[in-house]
């Protein structure tokens, strides 16, 4: 049975479910090198943001399919490494998006009437009114960072509650912001302009303390600033500065740029202005029931075999893509690994012929499932859709395709696979007839009709009386059975392909002998 390691605290239904396929061991706060010592027993591993899966963790675990982060980011996996090590790494990117929109609008509005500060005052006996007369955010001008997900809810509840709202999101069409009642600025406008500002941008090179003190400088003294998305998209001895110094009128933070938020941050010393949570935006019983939920259900599908809805390192092969190009994906594969096993040596560059309905496909998919063919031929298991490309890539395998709509050799289309190496070139092509079944339907040259097959030998030969009859008689003293055979010519007594497909594996002293048969330029045992 598969075992799966939750490392954080994560909603009972998303054990539930993993339950169903694995063993489960919750172990929430495992130090670093505890979890290095334990990860290399696991298949399965579900997060949320208090794990680091480091280079360090993933080169630890062996066995390790699949990380599931129950949540958004995914800043606390390295994702690169998991890629290299063909580990999955997928998320629930839409499970929390109320939770941390809310948590969002509720720092505006905790902020504009002091409710925490007056709050503590109250459980020490004061009452006072004074002190704490605050703002609306009715007719203030909301300035949202990132459009995305949460920052379109938190700006329809903005515009529900009466506020404009500006934003700023370079990957945002203007006609989407519109029918939000959303106007597009520039990023200094939106600072000059904002009565509130609201982050909702992942932490990348780009955003990296994109809130600095010079930003800050630009804001109107009465703004404030709620930062809900990640840490170190602020600058956070600068926030503390600007709210001492009347620089702004306050700030809301649920995020640092290292958490837990250390004991003597300067912002743990501002006494007012400043909302501070422990990265609780996720934290509601539905985001969590969702987030589990969601990110369990993919762990369970892809311990069984079956693709996941949310990978975030197999760019272009969504679970929805995956099941539609099955058979198509299938092909590619096959393909790759029959290439592959006919070129020998070293492939420098694969070429990748679209025809017909292949052609009107999205082609990375396809180009995916190739080179997992083409590599996993030689390198087995460790191959997987996760870190085919990233492989290719890395042994400088040039990848060219060549796409024709038009053509229509077969009523589905077919993929041609050309490899080109230190060996030479080696071509085969394959279809998908009417009934899903796989055909490879040509070898080089050579048009053939063979359905591939776990085990198959594949020769060149001189077309000449008595080859096919000898070597059936010496598969037949070496107890290998043929199930079908398939030869394939252009020109009568001229050079020929023949493909076996056989029950067994060819023994390499039997392949010596095949390869000494006269006219028998070259033999090949494939495996799929
Ligand atoms: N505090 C918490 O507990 C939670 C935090 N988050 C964080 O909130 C953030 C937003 O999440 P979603 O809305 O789900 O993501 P999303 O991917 O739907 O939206 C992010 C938006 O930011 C935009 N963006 C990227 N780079 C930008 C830049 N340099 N300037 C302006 N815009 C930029 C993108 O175009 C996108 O529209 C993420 O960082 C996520 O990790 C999410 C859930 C809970
Ligand atoms: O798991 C959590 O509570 C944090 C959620 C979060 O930050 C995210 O989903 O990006």
């Amino acid at each position: 049975m598969s075992k799966v390691l939750v490392s954080d605290p994560i909603d009972q239904a998303g054990v539930d479910i993993l339950s169903q396929v694995a063993q489960v061991d919750q172990r929430p706060g495992l130090s670093p090198e505890e979890l290095v010592s334990v990860i290399g027993d696991y298949d399965g591993l579900m997060i949320r943001s208090g794990t680091q899966v480091t280079a360090e963790v993933i080169a630890a675990a062996s066995k390790l399919k699949i990380i599931g982060r129950a949540g958004v980011g995914v800043d606390n996996v390295d994702v690169p490494a998991a890629t290299q090590r063909g580990v999955l790494v997928v998320n629930s990117p839409e499970g929390n998006t109320i939770a941390a929109a809310e948590h969002a609008l509720a720092m505006m509005l905790s902020l504009s009437r002091h409710v925490p500060q007056a709050h503590a005052g109250m459980r020490v006996g004061k009452w006072d009114r004074k002190k704490y007369v605050g703002n609306e955010l009715y007719k203030k001008t909301l300035g949202v960072v990132g459009l995305g997900k949460i920052g379109s809810h938190v700006a329809r509840v903005a515009r529900a509650m009466g506020m404009e709202v500006i934003a700023y999101d370079p990957f945002i069409a203007a006609d989407r912001a519109q029918q939000m009642q959303v106007r597009l600025t520039e990023l200094d406008e939106l600072f000059r302009t904002a009565d509130y500002v609201t982050l909702h941008i992942p932490r990348t090179k780009d955003t990296e303390n994109l809130v600095n003190a010079e930003l800050l400088r630009t804001m109107k003294p009465t703004a404030r600033i709620v930062n809900c998305a990640r840490g170190g998209v602020v600058d956070e001895a600068a926030i503390a500065e600007a709210i001492n110094g009347g620089v702004i009128a306050g700030a809301g933070l649920d995020v640092y740029a290292s958490e837990p938020l250390a004991e003597d941050s300067p912002l743990r010393a501002v006494e007012r202005g400043l909302v501070l949570t422990p990265h609780l935006g996720a934290s509601t019983e539905e985001a969590q029931e969702n987030v589990a939920i969601d990110v369990a259900e993919q762990i369970r599908d892809v311990l069984l075999g079956l693709p996941a809805r949310s990978a975030v390192n197999i760019p272009g092969l969504s679970a929805e893509i995956m099941e539609r190009l099955k058979p198509h994906l299938q092909l590619a594969e096959t393909v790759g690994g029959l290439v592959s096993q006919l070129s020998g040596g070293q492939v420098q560059e694969l070429e990748l012929r679209l025809q017909g309905d292949f052609a009107s496909h999205p082609s990375q998919p396809l180009v995916i499932a190739s080179l997992k063919g083409l590599l996993g031929a030689v390198l087995g298991d460790s191959i997987n859709f996760v870190n085919a490309s990233l492989e290719a890539k890395a042994r400088g395998i040039r990848v060219l395709e060549v796409k024709d709509e038009a053509s229509r050799d077969y009523a589905g289309g077919s993929l041609q696979l050309i490899s080109r190496g230190d060996q030479g070139s080696r071509s085969v092509t394959g279809a998908v007839f009417a009934d899903g079944e796989l055909r490879i339907t040509s070898i080089d040259e050579f048009p053939v009709n063979v359905t591939p097959s776990s085990h198959m030998l594949f020769t060149r030969h001189r077309d000449m009386p008595g080859i096919i009859g000898q070597l059936g008689s010496m598969l037949g003293e070496h107890n290998v059975n043929i199930a079908a055979m398939q030869v394939g010519r252009k020109i009568v007594r001229g050079d020929a392909v023949m493909v076996l497909s056989i029950d067994d594996p060819i023994p390499a002293a039997l392949l010596q002998t095949i390869t000494a048969i006269e006219g028998i330029q070259e033999a090949h045992p494939v495996s799929l």
